[in-house]
């Protein structure tokens, strides 16, 4: 079985999980989903208040070394026992999920177009963009909801870490991608990209 991978960038909050997700509903069980921020790095040797610190949009913050090896085994055929994180206690859980190989992979995070080794991997690279503006207001929502915490601490570590960070890692990789689509809620460039989903699954039936 030809194993194809989509690559799925963009800055924090442009959209890139929406987008994913979305692809996953249409397809469930024919595509497998990796989130490269699954892979950060365990730190649970380390006190909380440390780990708060830590820049997590800096490659270093990835065992991207793991999820190559991953996505070569799921090439290959082998399931894989993919990590998963917590975002509150920024660290790894201790739980992992058991991923089977399929023949349409979606590779999703802010940095999966930053790694010479993930893109060699692809076969299509996408990349999502949304204004910055945008992407802070989502993200202070969602991280204030969903991820544990304040909005003060959002700001700061957006101002710190984020957007340098951003700037220097994320938005060079727009220029690798073959698709660069305006906000992950956008139904045609979704149309497209499941199109091109949905031949490839049929040309390999
Ligand atoms: N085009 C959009 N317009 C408004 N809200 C959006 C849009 N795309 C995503 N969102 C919302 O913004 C938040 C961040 O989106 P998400 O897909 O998690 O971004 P990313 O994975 O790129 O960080 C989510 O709460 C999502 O529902
Ligand atoms: N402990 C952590 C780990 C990561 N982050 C932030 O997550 C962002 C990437 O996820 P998106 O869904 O927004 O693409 C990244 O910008 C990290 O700053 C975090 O805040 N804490």
């Amino acid at each position: 079985m030809k194993t194809i991978i989509i690559g799925i960038a963009g800055g924090t909050g442009s959209g890139k999980s929406t987008f994913t997700r979305k692809l996953k509903k249409e397809f469930e069980d024919d595509v497998a989903v990796l989130y490269h921020d699954n892979y950060y790095r365990d730190q649970s040797d380390i006190p909380l208040e440390e780990r708060r610190k830590t820049n997590y949009d800096h490659p270093d913050a990835m065992e991207t070394e793991l999820l190559v090896r991953q996505l070569q085994e799921l090439k290959e055929g082998k399931t894989i026992q993919c990590p998963t994180y917590d975002y509150t206690l920024h660290t790894r859980s201790s739980e992992v999920v058991t991923v089977e190989p399929k023949k349409v992979i979606l590779l999703e995070g802010i940095l999966v177009l930053a790694d010479e080794r993930l893109r060699d991997l692809m076969d299509i690279k996408v990349y999502v963009e949304a204004d910055a503006d945008e992407r802070i207001l989502r993200r202070i929502i969602r991280d204030v909801k969903e991820r544990g915490r304040d909005m003060e601490g959002v700001v700061e570590q957006y101002l710190t870490t984020v957007k340098p960070m951003h700037y220097l890692y994320v938005e060079p990789t727009r220029s690798t991608a073959d698709i660069v689509i305006n906000s992950g809620m956008n139904p045609i460039a979704f149309e497209l990209v499941k199109n091109t989903i949905q031949k490839i699954l049929d040309e390999e039936a």
